[in-house]
């Protein structure tokens, strides 16, 4: 049997080390435990906390998916290969299962592959495949990746735009639809200290729903709490604020969050007043816009309007 990780992989995974890459992917996984070695790899040998994705893409991979998604920082359905090595009608099923896997473990899913496929030859969809992007985004996938329609498609820029636009339209038409339904969410957190997080994102999300507020901030240092917050969908936009730039370009992975770097104070007056004003200066909000505020350092919520 080959090994999962082949000695040209480790060649390349040096190389992304090395180049300070933010995600290494490893293909055709088939137990936690490459994923592990992987990780205790990347952290001997790298200062910045390089996130691993588990690319489920093999029979053997769906043998063991909730052990490897456990031991993985997110998943990719990467359906090319997928669908290559089991029959294709069960290809939408499995995409499903472990987005709604993904969901429930609190990582971040990608599904790839086959979206826009005929944009590789032409400037616009099929009808299916609009309809494949939809299922994606309503099964609350954190990302969707173009792969042949980009790497030697005729169309890369407008196949990224239809995704773009297709995402966006589904996504507004699902919040007016869902507006206000209750939020069913298994329980993620196994410490004491991470359940009041997740119950303070919760409250945080509906509040936002229910006020109508214009955004919600999140300060956070090691990234859970966004990524808490990013699980219950809040129907405004999420400014999310950590003090580690290895994370703000994480964190650009996970559904609905706009990272910022930023150098944080002891006084969470100074940091909201400091972001309040980098946010103005870019036209992301205005005075009087309602905002809520989450810390994982205070672990509050606070409600205010932008000075
Ligand atoms: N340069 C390319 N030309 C044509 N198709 C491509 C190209 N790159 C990717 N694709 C398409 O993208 C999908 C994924 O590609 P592929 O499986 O080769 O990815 P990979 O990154 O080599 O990963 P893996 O080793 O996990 O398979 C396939 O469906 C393939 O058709
Ligand atoms: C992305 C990829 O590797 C696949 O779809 O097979």
């Amino acid at each position: 049997m080959l090994p999962t990780i082949t000695s040209k992989d480790w060649l390349d995974i040096d190389f992304g080390i090395a180049e300070g890459v933010d995600f290494i992917a490893v293909s055709f996984v088939k137990s936690a435990e490459v994923i592990n070695h992987l990780k205790s790899y990347i952290a001997a040998r790298s200062r910045s906390d390089i996130a691993v994705i588990a690319k489920i893409e093999s029979i053997d991979s769906l043998t063991n998916l909730e052990e490897i998604i456990r031991a993985s920082d997110g998943a990719m359905v990467a359906r090319g290969d997928l669908g290559a090595q089991i029959p294709l009608e069960q290809v939408p099923s499995i995409q499903q299962k472990i987005v709604k896997l993904c969901r429930q473990l609190n990582k971040p899913v990608v599904v790839a592959s086959q979206l826009l496929e005929s944009m590789i030859e032409y400037p616009i969809p099929t009808r299916a495949e609009v309809a494949d992007v939809s299922e994606a985004v309503h099964q609350c996938a954190d990302a969707l990746m173009l792969s042949g329609e980009s790497a030697m498609g005729r169309y890369p820029d407008k196949a990224l735009s239809v995704l773009s636009s297709v995402s966006l339209r589904i996504e507004r038409w699902w919040r007016e639809e869902k507006h206000h339904e209750p939020l069913e969410l298994e329980d993620v957190s196994s410490s004491f200290a991470d359940k009041i997080s997740e119950e303070i994102c919760i409250s945080a999300a509906k509040m936002a729903n229910k006020l109508e507020v214009d955004a919600v901030f999140v300060y956070t240092k090691g990234g859970h709490m966004a990524s808490l917050l990013s699980r219950c969908r809040p129907d405004c936009p999420i400014f999310a604020f950590t003090n580690s730039t290895s994370m703000r370009r994480r964190l650009n992975l996970q559904w609905g969050l706009i990272p910022f770097r930023l150098t944080f104070s002891d006084d969470m007056e100074s940091n909201l007043n400091r972001t309040f004003s980098l946010l103005k200066a870019r036209g992301m909000i205005k005075p009087g816009d309602l905002v809520i505020a989450l810390s994982d350092m205070l672990q509050s919520i606070q409600v205010m309007n932008v000075p």
